[in-house]
């Protein structure tokens, strides 16, 4: 038996969403209709409503997403994000203006529908900063930033409040493991807890992983020990300070990835590849990058060839996060 608003057929839906404003409306069981009457099964009796006990049949089949369970005004779920990011066992969604107010409710249905999310965040600014993280507020579940997140077969141990990761990245890192060969010598000059080294370790002689956030190295350090892989080398500093000479290098700072090419030109070997990322806008995203490169490769008095460019995901409306793989030739 479970409690039910009793209502005429004709009142059924107004009734209903009313329900759900009021976050009463119990979606576990099924409606059920009555003769002239519909019996709106609820998680607590509603004050202005006649509330009876009813035998209603359980929904059974698991949702298959938060949208179905959640408890948001109808004329709101057009707004309900249709993704979000799950970091290890930690959910982070970008809630809408007009949704901010349901922010709990929504935090809650992702938890009840992802079994394996223990803890839920909301989007609290933008990607900010030298260490390029951002704000985070708690929504739901339990009050932990740390988790173990597995990708393309390594662990990674990160804090998502105090570190960049982004589960995104997950098949550009693999495109950029499978261009690399066995080895060689790697420059991860923004290696954040070390997505693209300690995965590049597995083919690499020696990667040297550089960030300048102190939390992003000692993550970087255990997940080195996580993974058991001994040819990393961790560097906490500026990268453009690090001098060393490698095969590939990874330039993962999409906002400020030009302003360090001067300096990847200078570390890498005759024939290295340099994997650069940055943001563009529609129509033609990698133009002005391409331009910076073919700059620095005259200055430099070195050639270059474009092995591959590709969008990776949309950044912002009409701006894209691009890649860019080019080979340097003296
Ligand atoms: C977009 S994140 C990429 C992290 C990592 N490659 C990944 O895929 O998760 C950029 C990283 O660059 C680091 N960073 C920013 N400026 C830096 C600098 N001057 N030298 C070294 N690292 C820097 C930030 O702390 C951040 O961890």
């Amino acid at each position: 038996m479970t409690l039910a608003v009793k209502v005429p057929l004709k009142e059924g839906e107004i009734v209903r969403r009313r329900l759900i404003e009021l976050g009463a409306l119990d979606n576990t069981y099924k409606i059920k209709r009555e003769g002239n009457f519909l019996l709106i099964p609820v998680k607590f009796p509603v004050k202005g409503f006649e509330v009876v006990e009813a035998e209603l049949e359980q929904v059974s089949r698991r949702p298959n997403s938060y949208r179905e369970i959640v408890n948001v005004p109808q004329e709101l779920r057009r707004f309900l994000p249709t993704s979000f990011d799950i970091i290890g066992n930690i959910a982070i969604i970008e809630i809408p203006e007009e949704l901010k107010g349901y922010a709990k409710e929504i935090g809650r249905a992702i938890v009840e529908v992802h079994k394996n999310v223990k803890a839920v965040y909301m989007k609290g600014s933008k990607i900010e900063g030298e260490y390029r993280t951002r704000e985070l507020i708690h929504i739901a579940g339990e009050n932990i930033t740390e988790t173990i997140h597995r990708e393309n077969g390594i662990r990674l141990k990160l804090d998502v409040a105090k570190v960049y990761f982004s589960p995104r990245l997950a098949t550009e890192r693999m495109r950029v493991f499978k261009m690399a060969q066995e080895g060689e010598v790697v420059f991860d000059m923004f290696a954040g807890v070390g997505p693209f080294s300690i995965l590049l370790a597995k083919k690499a002689e020696l990667v040297f992983a550089c960030d300048i956030n102190p939390w992003a190295i000692k993550y970087l350090e255990e997940n080195i020990k996580l993974n058991k892989v001994n040819n990393v080398v961790p560097i906490l500093g500026d990268s453009r300070e690090i001098e060393v000479k490698a095969d590939r290098i990874i330039m993962n700072l999409p906002k400020y990835a030009h302003e360090f090419l001067e300096h990847a030109i200078s570390c890498i070997n005759d024939g290295g590849v340099i994997h650069y990322y940055g943001f563009g806008p529609e129509g033609d995203p990698y133009g002005w990058h391409l331009e910076r490169i073919r700059e620095l490769a005259n200055k430099f008095g070195v050639k270059v060839e474009v092995l591959g460019k590709r969008v990776i995901r949309n950044y912002a409306p009409r701006q894209y996060n691009i890649a860019i793989d080019f080979r340097v030739s003296f």
